[in-house]
């Protein structure tokens, strides 16, 4: 009796919480290193506790105890630019410079296909392959945004809409007030999901005049959201600001008073001193795309100089359709291998800044550094697992080494989305992919005929 209600006592004197999940190591990214075997507590969302495994389990329980012997977890990975829906247009244009393949093909297979179920389908399409790659959070630019929007909340991950303006009529909108118009009335719809945050979404200097500009600059500070924009991709973007407003894209922006703590500016590689001193002043956010801007032979971005500076930069895959995977692992890599290449130093971003790189300051950019990219209590739990038992792995001396060095998306098992199991030992929870993929092969005899 005494035994039996002293177990009793003590299993009661447990908190019962969610999941608890435990796991050979935890990366938390916020506080440097690695926790080995140490378990996280999550409850209504949130992770509630890290602590050592022993620890974990006098102090909680849970009816969904997991434990990943073989693993290292770490926060959900955020893809800071990317243009979802284009998945359905992966491989349409290869080997082309950016503005010949935007003109001649993409913009043109665009207007004759993109529709609200062009992107639902893409959209769909694009969080299979993130959730499965680890990724947790993406930051969207698209044509009907309101779709993608849809496909986010239905399967469960986090997303950053863009307001999309660019001055080219669609089928989506008719005019520049007609995209913002219709953008912001979706973020009015949507305010209440915690899934889901939006960004004003201008596509390029050279795409959105002064005056949309600074009606995007006065709705940005009114709502206080981000703003998504492309920027300095190519010289000739520069080429042809200096001819036609006599000013470089950067200064432009400037002066309408777009360069702020609001501003992610993807690409952002041709860059001179006093334009990343100007950058890092007000405050401004990066989203480095390092194989799309190899691909569209874009150039290589400083990467070294900005972080240098104390510029934030996160990374994004872009679109499908120019990198062509949206696979978070292999920009990681490539971003640490990039720099030590460009700036001639082996020292430059080291595996724990590009993994740092690839989730916290992806967050920063966001403006969800308070919800998401790193795994500390109070956050929400967008957790992502990696299965470190395969050979290829082994031996492992660092695991922050071979999460940015050697392991590939193939290795990740499981993803958690504010808690919520979306990809368990592999396998999709909450979306089909069998439909999901015979849906792309209706779209791709569509493109092709
Ligand atoms: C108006 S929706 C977004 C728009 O952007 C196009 N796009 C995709 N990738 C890039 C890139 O690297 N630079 C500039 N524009 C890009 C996409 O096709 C859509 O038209
Ligand atoms: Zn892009």
């Amino acid at each position: 009796m005494g035994l039996f209600s002293f177990g009793y006592d003590s299993f009661m004197d447990k908190r019962n919480v969610d999941t608890l999940l435990e796991a050979r190591w935890i990366i938390p990214v916020e506080v440097e290193g690695t926790l080995a075997e140490h378990a996280i507590a999550i409850n209504n969302g949130l992770i509630e506790a890290i602590l050592p495994i022993s620890e974990a389990n006098s102090r909680y329980y849970s009816s969904n105890h997991i434990k990943l012997d073989n693993h290292a977890i770490i926060p959900g990975l955020i893809n800071l630019h990317t243009h979802a829906a284009m998945t359905l247009m992966r491989g349409v244009a290869d080997d082309l410079p950016l503005m010949a393949w935007l003109k001649n093909y993409i913009w043109p297979a665009e207007s004759r296909h993109v529709d609200t179920c062009f992107v639902r389908d893409g959209t769909m399409l694009a969080c299979a392959e993130m959730l499965k790659g680890g990724i947790t959070c993406f930051n969207d630019m698209y044509f009907f945004p309101q779709a993608a929007a849809d496909v986010v909340l239905e399967c469960g991950i986090r997303a950053g809409i863009g307001v999309v303006v660019i001055d080219m009529p669609s089928a989506y909108a008719s005019d520049v007030d007609d995209y913002i118009d219709k953008g912001l009335a979706i973020r009015d719809h949507c305010l209440q999901q915690p899934l889901l945050t939006f960004c004003l979404a201008p596509h390029a200097p050279y795409s959105v005049n002064d005056q949309t500009l600074t009606k995007i600059m006065i709705l940005a500070e009114q709502l206080q959201l981000p703003v998504h924009i492309h920027l300095h991709e190519t010289k000739d973007e520069i080429k042809n600001s200096l001819a036609e407003n006599g000013v470089r894209p950067l200064m432009r922006l400037h002066k309408l008073g777009l360069v702020s703590p609001n501003l992610i500016a993807a690409h952002m590689i041709h860059l001179t001193d006093t334009e990343i001193e100007l950058f890092h002043e007000y405050g401004g956010h990066i989203a480095h795309c390092p194989t799309s801007n190899l691909k569209l032979a874009s150039g290589i971005a400083p990467v070294e100089k900005l972080l240098q500076k104390g510029i934030n930069i996160g990374i994004g895959t872009d679109s499908a359709a120019s990198n062509n995977r949206l696979d978070m692992f292999a920009e990681m890599r490539l971003t640490a291998l990039l720099a030590k290449g460009y700036s001639d130093n082996a020292e430059a971003v080291p595996a724990r800044q590009a993994l740092r790189m690839a989730t916290l300051n992806g967050a920063r950019a966001m403006g969800l550094d308070q919800i998401t990219g790193s795994l500390s209590p109070g956050k929400a739990a967008d957790i992502t697992a990696v299965d470190f038992s395969s050979s290829s792995l082994s031996p492992c001396f660092d695991p922050i080494s071979h999460l940015v060095y050697v392991a590939g998306r193939e290795q990740v098992s499981h993803v958690w989305v504010n808690g919520r199991l979306l990809l368990n030992e592999g396998e999709l929870v909450t979306l089909d992919e069998a439909d999901i993929m015979q849906q792309a092969r209706r779209w791709q005899h569509r493109l092709v005929s």
